[in-house]
């Protein structure tokens, strides 16, 4: 496989990873009656990816563009499963889970794809940094056996990785 791949892969999984928490946000929102969209929150997070990147030397501007499509693709999986709640109220979640947990696992998620992003470097300014994108996502979605909003949501949260 080109370099380029073993640079990715740690984004991409990092990537799956912080996806992995929407359906406990969802779950706790559901339960709290809080929105979606938790835009202080969000300022917070892209605060602290801004804060990582200059402090591991990576460029501010990528950090920022990455996580925005990754709050992004949270809010879309978050919105799915709202919406089948709503719809079949029996496949809601009994316990709510605590919002807290989850914004602490995000919290660790953050920097470490900041990190990602900045080992990365100029790999993602590569020719073959779309293709090796999209089929390095295609194998950690099979891997972990993601379903199609899952997968789309993958895609959303990766789109402005590659320069
Ligand atoms: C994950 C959450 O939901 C949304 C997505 C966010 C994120 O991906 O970091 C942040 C704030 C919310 O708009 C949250 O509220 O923590």
């Amino acid at each position: 496989a080109p370099p380029v791949t073993a640079l990715l892969a740690p984004v991409v999984e990092l990537s799956a990873d912080r996806l992995a928490t929407a359906e406990l946000v969802a779950a706790a929102k559901w339960h709290s009656g809080d929105p979606v969209e938790a835009p202080e929150r969000e300022a917070t997070v892209l605060a602290e990816a801004e804060r990582s990147a200059r402090a591991l030397g990576g460029d501010p501007e990528v950090a920022l563009a990455v996580m925005r499509d990754q709050i992004e693709a949270n809010k879309v999986i978050q919105r799915g499963r709202h919406a089948d709640w709503y719809a079949h109220p029996d496949r809601s979640p009994l316990r709510p889970p605590d919002l807290a947990d989850a914004r602490a696992d995000l919290d660790r998620i953050t920097p470490a794809l900041v990190g990602a992003l900045t080992d990365a470097g100029a790999g993602l300014a590569a020719p073959g940094c779309e293709a090796e994108l999209a089929r390095t996502a295609r194998r950690v979605a099979d891997e972990r056996g993601m379903d199609r909003p899952g997968r789309t949501a993958l895609a959303v949260s990766l789109s402005s990785v590659c320069a």
